[in-house]
């Protein structure tokens, strides 16, 4: 499929201070793609040179193969551009703005009187087209905005921050128009709202520090990174019990436990080793045997707590349930710990600029393999290690 857009080794510097460096990347018809970084990351200096208002220090945008910066108006009628604080004149009726926008963007004078009353309906403003702007709420600013950045049809779509500051039904009602638009155009859209990207977008890109640090599809993000998948479970049994049960599913998964230390003693923490790097197993298993910790099996039991990673990001609690519940274990607890977007973000974002540009070049701005990912602990991470620490101590 062709690309919409193409953003090629696009830098920008602003009076010798880094605005972004070395952008590399493309968008293909019907993409809805999120942008996220932190404050400062460069989003707006990237999104004003994708829209043609601000000329990159070195590389070139295409929009459906036309330069932006040598090809200005023409390209630009492709492009439809929703900044954070939309253009909005406060003394102009809804209507008579969006005359003014049609013509402005260059809509054949006979077809402006149609083109209004489209975004009127398409952007839910009836009623209001008499209505001057400056009385608008901001969700409704907001649609008007949104109303006249696509009035002249444009490929692309650009959206910078478009929710932010909204009421929460107000965001859910501009959600919902972004969803619908994204069936017509291809959206770009920046935000800081993380759950924003994995409802709307199927792709995201991370930048940080000018630069991009992934790009990827929200929901294989965490597979992506190599975050392999993990849960905790509480199981009543003794530790005997459940490493009886689950030491064959981890030589299925072709992996040995080594130095196991399994002694039930209660309220203590205890750590298991891989044999290997790659390891499937249980990283961590801590007995609590206090009083809530009924004994409930062979009148010798506590409950037990462990962590599994399997070899992969493949889902196997399934597997797992039917494992203990067909050996008599009941589960009293499973939890999923895999990394959530925010923490993959935190990940990317938190690193100094070195390994942020590391970053991108070993995934190639697409995120792979995590050897190489800043080692952020998440606090359950942290809370494991401390345990981990002292590997194999009772
Ligand atoms: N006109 C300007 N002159 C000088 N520096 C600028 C200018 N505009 C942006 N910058 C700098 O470029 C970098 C990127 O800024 P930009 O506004 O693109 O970030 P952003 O990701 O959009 O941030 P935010 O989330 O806060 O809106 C920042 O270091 C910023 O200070």
């Amino acid at each position: 499929m062709k690309d919409v857009l193409e953003v090629r080794q696009v830098s920008k510097v602003y009076e010798g201070q880094r605005g972004v460096h070395q952008l590399d990347f493309t968008m293909e018809r019907g993409e809805i793609v999120g942008f996220l970084g932190p404050n400062g990351a460069g989003k707006t200096t990237t999104m004003r040179m994708i829209t043609g208002y601000l000329h990159p220090t070195a590389g070139s945008v295409l929009v459906d193969g036309v330069s932006v910066h040598d090809q200005g108006r023409s390209v630009r009628a492709k492009i439809g551009y929703l900044p954070e604080t939309p253009p909005l004149y406060p003394d102009m009726t809804v209507q008579s703005y969006l005359k003014f926008v049609a013509n402005l963007r260059d809509v054949p004078a006979r077809e402006v009187k149609l083109r209004v009353s489209e975004m009127v309906s398409r952007l839910g403003l009836q009623g209001r087209e008499k209505q001057m702007v400056r009385g608008l709420s901001k969700g409704y600013k907001q649609r008007l905005g949104l109303a006249g950045a696509i009035i002249h049809k444009p490929d692309l779509l650009v959206l910078d921050e478009p929710t932010s500051g909204l009421d929460p039904n107000q965001i859910i009602e501009i959600r919902d128009l972004i969803r619908e638009l994204g069936e017509n155009h291809t959206v770009l859209l920046s935000t800081h709202i993380l759950p924003e990207v994995s409802t709307l977008c199927n792709r995201m890109l991370i930048i940080n520090q000018g630069k991009l640090v992934l790009d990827g599809s929200p929901h294989e993000l965490g597979s992506a990174m190599g975050d392999r998948f993990k849960v905790s479970l509480e199981v009543k049994a003794t530790e005997q019990q459940l490493m009886d049960v689950l030491t064959p599913w981890e030589k299925a998964h072709g992996e040995v436990l080594t130095g196991s230390s399994l002694t039930s003693t209660p309220t203590q923490s205890y750590s298991l080793s891989a044999a290997s790097e790659e390891g499937t197993v249980s990283e961590s298993i801590a007995s609590d045997a206090s009083e809530n910790a009924v004994n409930a099996i062979s009148g010798t039991t506590s409950t037990v707590r462990v962590r599994l990673t399997g070899e992969t990001a493949e889902d196997f609690r399934e597997e797992l349930f039917y494992l203990l519940s067909g050996a008599g274990l009941p589960i009293l607890e499973m939890k999923r710990e895999n990394l959530s977007l925010e923490q993959i973000f935190l990940k990317l974002t938190t690193s100094e600029p070195e390994a942020a540009s590391e970053t991108a070049a070993d995934t190639g701005t697409e995120a792979q393999g995590n050897e190489h990912t800043p080692e952020v602990q998440t606090a359950s991470e942290r809370g494991m290690s401390d345990s981990d620490s002292g590997e194999g101590s009772q």
